[in-house]
């Protein structure tokens, strides 16, 4: 396959404690999508060695959301193509794979679409080039994935909270936050795993949330991380409901905290779990943290340590040298 359009597009973790379908994060570890246009294009997804993704045609988002833009901008039958996915995780892991597809068909359909064309398109693109982000993207996106939280970081970087089209809250976090992601050797589907979320809470449990996230907030502005510690341990949303069937999960988050880490939230809806801590202590954790994960989490599990990404999708040239997808 011979890409004419690569766009890179960053993991996400969605949620971070308090912020259930409201907060997400864009992690420096990149998907990448190379697009080929050419005749007989029909749509293939293969990754880097030119071996078919097991997705199922019916499951393939990027198409559907590059569709479902096309005809909502007045398109048309949208020119097929097909894609080479260098992916950062697995599906479900909790690492806003699904985001990553609905954000490359939507913004590649609105990018053609506005260019005049796909060869307009490559031809106006820089490598690096960082696009600016409209309302209506944002609209199409919400179209597929209704909750923002992984799909407005992926697409603009950094720490998000998007309240509609039009309001997008972006910040850069404090330098001195490090991270780990933990991805467990299982997969678990955001649809089945949002069945089991109560559809009514209790005003206590409200407050909770609420009080978490406007920490989370204080944190960003202030740096006190006590702030931060105290909002990752606020949920009563979604953490409680889901993490009891996570093996290993409630001794993995006690055994971080007596490390004397910040705290440990899901990552979007799991199983992928992100640590939270204290940059200048990294070398000292990077064993510890493993050998925790392997121990409570399973042996498979992978951990990888990152910082937030601060650019969201950026245009390519080429595609950069294969990486295996982070996936146990
Ligand atoms: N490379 C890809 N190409 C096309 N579709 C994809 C690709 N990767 C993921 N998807 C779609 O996303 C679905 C997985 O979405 P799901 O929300 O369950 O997992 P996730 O996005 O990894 O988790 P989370 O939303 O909690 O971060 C797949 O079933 C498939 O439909
Ligand atoms: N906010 C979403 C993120 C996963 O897409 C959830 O927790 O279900």
């Amino acid at each position: 396959m011979n890409p004419s359009l690569i766009l890179r597009i960053p993991a996400t973790t969605a949620n971070l404690g308090p912020g259930f379908d409201l907060f997400g994060l864009a992690l420096s570890l990149y998907n990448t999508i190379g697009f080929d246009f050419d005749a007989g294009a029909d749509f293939r997804l293969v990754d880097t060695e030119g071996r078919d993704l097991p997705i199922a045609p019916e499951d393939n988002l990027i198409r559907t959301a590059y569709e479902h833009m096309y005809r909502k901008l007045g398109g048309g039958k949208a020119p097929a193509w097909n894609a080479v996915v260098d992916a950062a995780t697995a599906p479900g892991k909790g690492f806003g794979s699904s985001a990553m597809a609905v954000v490359a068909g939507v913004h590649l359909a609105w990018a053609m679409l506005r260019s005049g064309g796909i060869d307009s398109l490559v031809s106006s693109v820089e490598e690096g080039f960082r696009p600016e982000t409209h309302s209506d993207e944002i609209a199409g996106f919400l179209d597929l994935e209704p909750h923002p939280d992984n799909v407005v970081p992926a697409r603009v970087g950094g720490w998000v909270f998007c309240s509609d089209t039009r309001t997008v809250l972006r910040h850069s976090l404090p330098d001195s936050l490090g991270l780990a992601i933990l991805i467990p050797d299982y997969s678990i589907s955001t649809e089945k795993s949002r069945q089991s979320l109560p559809l009514q809470i209790s005003r206590e449990d409200t407050l909770a949330n609420m009080r978490g996230c406007l920490l989370w907030l204080e944190y960003i502005h202030s740096g006190r991380i006590d702030l931060l510690e105290q909002a990752l341990a606020s949920d009563r949303l979604h953490e409680p409901y889901r993490t009891p069937s996570l093996p290993g999960y409630q001794a993995m988050k006690q055994a971080v905290l007596r490390e004397g880490c910040v705290g440990m939230t899901l990552s979007g809806s799991g199983p992928g779990i992100i640590v939270y801590f204290d940059r200048t202590r990294q070398e000292q954790l990077e064993s510890r943290l493993r050998a925790l994960a392997l121990e409570h989490i399973g042996p498979a599990t992978i951990v990888h340590f990152c910082t937030p990404d601060p650019d969201g999708l950026v245009y390519l040239k080429a595609m950069p040298g294969a990486t295996a997808p982070l996936q146990a």
